[in-house]
């Protein structure tokens, strides 16, 4: 893994747009593989702003998302349709029919979780794939315990997960229990990877991800066995002080 090491926040976002809008403006024909969360939030302002200095042309990009909420459609406020929609989509201008996120309200998830993995194979795969990281060492909703060899699939959050997403939904009723999500294997399959980690609630599980055991325990930990994976931290996350 390489290791960026950044400031703060700002520069972290910055770093990690500079390296998306480069990967953009450098291929004929791209794949993103999204994620959601607090932490890429201030890297899509980045991005939207560079995209739209530059008037770079996005009709080559296609872009897939790691996960999204059981229950929640399209458009309930709190779904990562919306998120994408807000925080990305809606101010630039890749085309409504490259965009992809999993269809959380779908009546048979079976066939949607199927469905989704074959769309990610038969767009030819993600060329690079933005991650954020959970406190307990989860990429996209692959809670702790999640086979490594698992595809796009159902999930049951943990308690942890439902508490940290607490924050975006007015009771903790309302949040959502369970999340459909790209599997272990799935995110493997990307032929780069950009995992961003910002604050020392992360630095736990950046710990564990980078020198830790492969573990099963450690969904992260998965990520030393692929061959082209940055890591951009913060020195919180990082513990330096
Ligand atoms: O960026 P945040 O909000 O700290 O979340 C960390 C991780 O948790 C998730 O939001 C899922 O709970 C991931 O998508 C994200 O990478």
């Amino acid at each position: 893994m390489k290791l960026v090491h950044v400031e703060n926040y700002d520069e972290m976002s910055m770093q990690a747009a500079r390296t998306v809008f480069d990967k953009i403006t450098s291929s004929e024909r791209v794949v993103l593989g999204l994620a959601t969360g607090s932490t890429p939030e201030k890297m899509y302002d980045y991005l939207v702003d560079m995209l739209n200095k530059n008037k770079v042309d996005l009709s080559h990009v296609y872009t897939v998302n790691l996960d999204e909420y059981v229950g929640l459609d399209a458009d309930h406020p709190q779904s990562y349709h919306q998120y994408m929609n807000r925080i990305f989509f809606d101010r630039v201008d890749i085309p409504k029919n490259h965009t992809f996120l999993p269809n959380g309200a779908a009546e048979n998830l079976e066939d949607e979780v199927a469905e989704y993995e074959k769309l990610i194979e038969e767009l030819g795969g993600v060329d690079l794939q933005i991650l954020g990281i959970g406190r307990n060492g989860h990429i996209a909703f692959n809670e702790p315990g999640t086979a490594f060899d698992s595809e796009t699939h159902v999930v049951d959050l943990t308690e942890t997960t439902v508490n940290d997403n607490a924050r975006f939904f007015d009771t903790i009723d309302e949040v959502p229990k369970q999340a459909i999500s790209m599997g272990l294997s799935t995110i493997m399959n990307a032929k780069s990877i950009v995992m961003m980690a910002s604050g020392e609630e992360k630095a736990d599980a950046i710990t564990a991800m980078m020198e830790g055991e492969v573990d099963e325990s450690l969904p992260a930990s998965i990520l030393q066995r692929h061959h082209d994976v940055t890591v951009i931290a913060d020195r919180k996350a990082l513990r330096e002080g």
